[in-house]
């Protein structure tokens, strides 16, 4: 069942972000999966789901009380919005020693949990067993935004685009592909949980106008800054290339970076650094893979973290 002793347990693993976890789990030297769950797929085989994985494991569908006793060390939470804390609750009656990451938006608010995007928040674990995995465009706002936090003059605007498999799995307009053919769907335009999220944390107010797009996989985030005094263009590069200097999942580009190029791949995209004449507002690009760098690849590098492992352990980059 485990490498070497550290087994993870996945809840909702049918879902996108489920799927991709099954398939970093599985290659990962150091972790093996305990058990993934799902409902749907009750009993089947994962390998006839899921090309990624090539063993014999099974689909369960435990109750979640049942959960604290699988015998998992970690059990990443993977399911919509809204229905992690029956599970929490689960892992706590049974004062269970189980480290628990959830990937929804459940805990992003709670002090309580630690707040794991690495490259901003690192430097805030202490060893929590409650790790909150931040959003897809959280995370690609935060890191497009953090360089020029101390030079913003009000909030910033962030334009974004993200592919339907950010939808997840239940069926609704901006997971239909025929809703979606030659559309590009916009949707909570004010107040979305993320503009909130990514305000939170920076301290700073932003303003996000999410759209959903037809293609599966990536998403967009075009951010618009003002600047408290004029900058130059290079000035501007070089905050960014200074701040994610030694950081292999945040790539600084020159040119604006396409969705098209950044599907299946681990790292954030950040770039087409454009500055208005007088220098003083500031437009960049960030992309990202909503369900790797946006989930499943952050979950595994908290994961790392949590076990005393290198943090890119297991992740291509
Ligand atoms: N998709 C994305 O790009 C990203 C998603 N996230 C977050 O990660 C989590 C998982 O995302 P994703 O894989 O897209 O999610 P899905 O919507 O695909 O849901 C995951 C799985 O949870 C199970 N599920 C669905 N509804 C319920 C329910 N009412 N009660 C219990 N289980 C249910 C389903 O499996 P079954 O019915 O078989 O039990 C489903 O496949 C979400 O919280 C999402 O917000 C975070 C960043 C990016
Ligand atoms: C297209 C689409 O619907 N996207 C989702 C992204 C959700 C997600 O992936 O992140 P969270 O875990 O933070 O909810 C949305 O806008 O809510």
């Amino acid at each position: 069942m485990s490498k070497d002793g550290i087994s993870i347990g996945i809840v909702g693993a049918r879902g996108h972000v489920g799927a991709e976890l099954i398939r970093l789990v599985a290659a990962h030297p150091r972790f093996g999966l305990a058990f993934v769950s799902s409902r749907a797929l009750d009993g089947q085989r994962v390998a006839d789901h899921n090309p990624g994985y090539s063993g014999e494991l099974r689909y369960s569908s435990p109750d979640y009380d049942q959960l604290p006793g699988l015998g998992a060390d970690a059990v990443v939470l993977a399911l919509p919005n809204g229905k992690a804390a029956r599970c929490v609750a689960a892992f706590d009656a049974a004062a269970s020693a189980a480290l628990l990451i959830d990937l929804s938006a459940d805990y992003r608010f709670d002090d309580d949990w630690y707040y794991g995007l690495p490259e901003l928040t690192r430097g805030d674990y202490t060893g929590q067993r409650r790790i909150s995995n931040p959003g897809c465009y959280a995370t690609a706002m935060q890191l497009a935004i953090a360089p020029m936090l101390d030079v913003l003059a009000g909030p910033v605007q962030c334009f974004g685009v993200s592919g339907y498999s950010g939808a997840g799995t239940t069926p609704s307009d901006r997971n239909d592909p025929e809703k979606l053919r030659d559309n590009l769907m916009p949707y909570a335009l004010t107040g979305h949980v993320h503009e909130r999220e990514v305000s939170t944390r920076l301290g700073h107010p932003v303003e996000f106008m999410p759209h959903v797009a037809p293609h599966f996989r990536g998403i967009a985030v075009t951010a618009n800054l003002r600047l408290a005094r004029g900058f130059d263009r290079d000035e501007v590069v070089a905050r960014y290339r200074d701040r994610y200097a030694g950081e292999p999942l945040v790539r600084v580009l020159d040119e604006a970076p396409w969705v098209s190029a950044i599907a299946g791949e681990h790292h954030v995209e950040i770039g087409g650094f454009t500055m208005s004449a007088d220098g003083r507002r500031l437009v960049v690009v960030a992309t990202e893979d909503n369900l790797l760098k946006g989930a499943a690849t952050q979950a595994l590098q908290n994961l790392n973290r949590a076990f005393g492992l290198p943090e890119l352990t297991g992740i291509p980059h």
